[in-house]
């Protein structure tokens, strides 16, 4: 027999680092620029300018809405935001022990296993079911903070805002307008960012032909690690475990000595500052000014202090992930609903890929080069 020589050694792109697997149309970060668009809006204007809803419109539909869509946009979101009996009971009998990443992946996979339609992917069916999915995940996460805290849950109000509401539902009351814009700013800013890894766990899934709520619950699962969404938590554990200002280059010399991640710092695509990052940081700027709170400032200052520190001594650049955690803690929100709230604004982008990823489906199916044993006889076990 005639031994096959051994193939040349093929192109590995671990991580998928640097390779294009299709096109988009939904948003882009341009390297050059070192800005992000989302269907050609720089997304800083539509941060300015815009509302949550007009923005997760423009991501599904491709334009802006006028008045009348904005107005039934938003019409037909408020009346989708409450949950029925059975899943408010299902929810409320998970372990207050489990992350609350898992009540929003256990929710996700109910609603599918509840809708009819679930198989059903037409464009109008997903989109159908993308809008019950925005409007009830901050319904999800309220009762889930409030229920934490020993508390009942709180209707939504269909009088109010999706920012707003989320606020009511939390804590019983609308925040000042600050806080609504920083944290509608935030939702904004995480709605989409391109071929990142929940979005494209979520092609993954779809291009099975799969359904969507299977999609979304997989990208759950994706968002929720440190190297991803779930690093905004990760932010505010790690600044309460360096407590005070004057320890932070101690700290992130011990850190980095011990090759530890500094969490919310780093990125994929950018590597000279994430583009979102000065728009969510004077957002930030604002509450802390706003607070006028000692304890307030030691946090701002120890964020600044610890960034200062992380540029000079490694020049890795922060990402959302930095401003927001220390923003959402600022607001008066729990830790383990930080990555959940990344949840009810990445909705938007998920679906957004989803309905890309089955208008031109082709089956995602990567190869791996083999490195194990050559081929060898099953022993005689007997
Ligand atoms: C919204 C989001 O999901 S944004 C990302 C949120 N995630 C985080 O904040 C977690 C911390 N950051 C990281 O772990 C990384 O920067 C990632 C996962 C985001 C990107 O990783 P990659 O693109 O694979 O870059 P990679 O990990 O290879 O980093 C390149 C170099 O920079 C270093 N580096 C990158 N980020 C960090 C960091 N946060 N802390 C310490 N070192 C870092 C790496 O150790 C590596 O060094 P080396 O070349 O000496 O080995
Ligand atoms: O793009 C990425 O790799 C991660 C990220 O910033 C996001 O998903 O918003």
């Amino acid at each position: 027999m005639t031994a096959t020589a051994p193939s040349a050694t093929p192109d590995i792109h671990r991580g998928l680092n640097g390779v294009v697997v299709d096109t988009t149309e939904i948003s882009t970060v341009i390297q050059e620029t070192n800005s992000l668009t989302y269907r050609g809006y720089p997304v800083q204007d539509l941060a300015a300018r815009c509302s949550f809803e007009e923005v997760a419109h423009l991501l599904w539909y491709g334009e802006l809405p006028d008045a009348a869509q904005l107005g039934e946009f938003r019409a037909r979101e408020r009346a989708l935001r409450p949950l029925d009996r059975t899943t408010a009971d299902l929810l409320a009998r998970l372990p207050e022990t489990c992350h609350p990443m898992d009540v929003l992946r256990t929710a996700v996979s109910f609603f599918g296993a509840e809708d009819p339609a679930e198989d059903d992917d037409t464009p109008a069916a997903n989109r159908t079911k993308s809008l019950a999915l925005l409007a009830k995940l901050p319904t999800v996460v309220a009762a889930d903070l409030r229920r934490r805290r020993g508390l009942a849950p709180i209707q939504p109000d269909t009088s109010l805002g999706y920012a707003e509401n989320f606020f009511h539902m939390c804590f019983g009351r609308i925040a000042e307008p600050e806080v609504v814009r920083c944290f509608e700013i935030s939702l904004i800013l995480y709605a989409e960012h391109s071929f990142n890894a929940s979005t494209f766990t979520a092609r993954v899934v779809t291009s099975t032909l799969s359904d969507l709520y299977s999609a979304v619950t997989a990208a759950i699962g994706a968002l929720k690690g440190p190297l991803h969404g779930g690093a905004n938590e990760a932010v505010m554990h790690m600044l309460n475990e360096i407590g005070d200002p004057s320890r932070a280059e101690a700290w992130l010399d011990e850190a980095l000595t011990s090759q530890r991640k500094i969490m919310g710092f780093g990125h994929r695509v950018y590597k000279h500052g994430d583009s979102r990052v000065p728009i969510m940081q004077e957002a930030t700027d604002r509450l802390v000014a706003r607070a006028a709170d000692p304890e307030v400032t030691r946090l701002a200052t120890l964020h600044a202090a610890l960034r200062h520190a992380m540029i000079t001594r490694k020049g890795i650049h922060p990402n959302l992930d930095y401003p927001a955690g220390l923003a959402y803690h600022l607001m008066g929100l729990d830790i383990p609903a930080f990555t959940p709230i990344f949840v009810m604004s990445r909705i938007v982008g998920w679906t957004a890929h989803i309905t890309e990823q089955l208008a031109h489906n082709a089956l995602i199916r990567p190869l791996g080069a083999y490195t194990g044993p050559g081929q060898r006889s099953v022993p005689n076990l007997g």
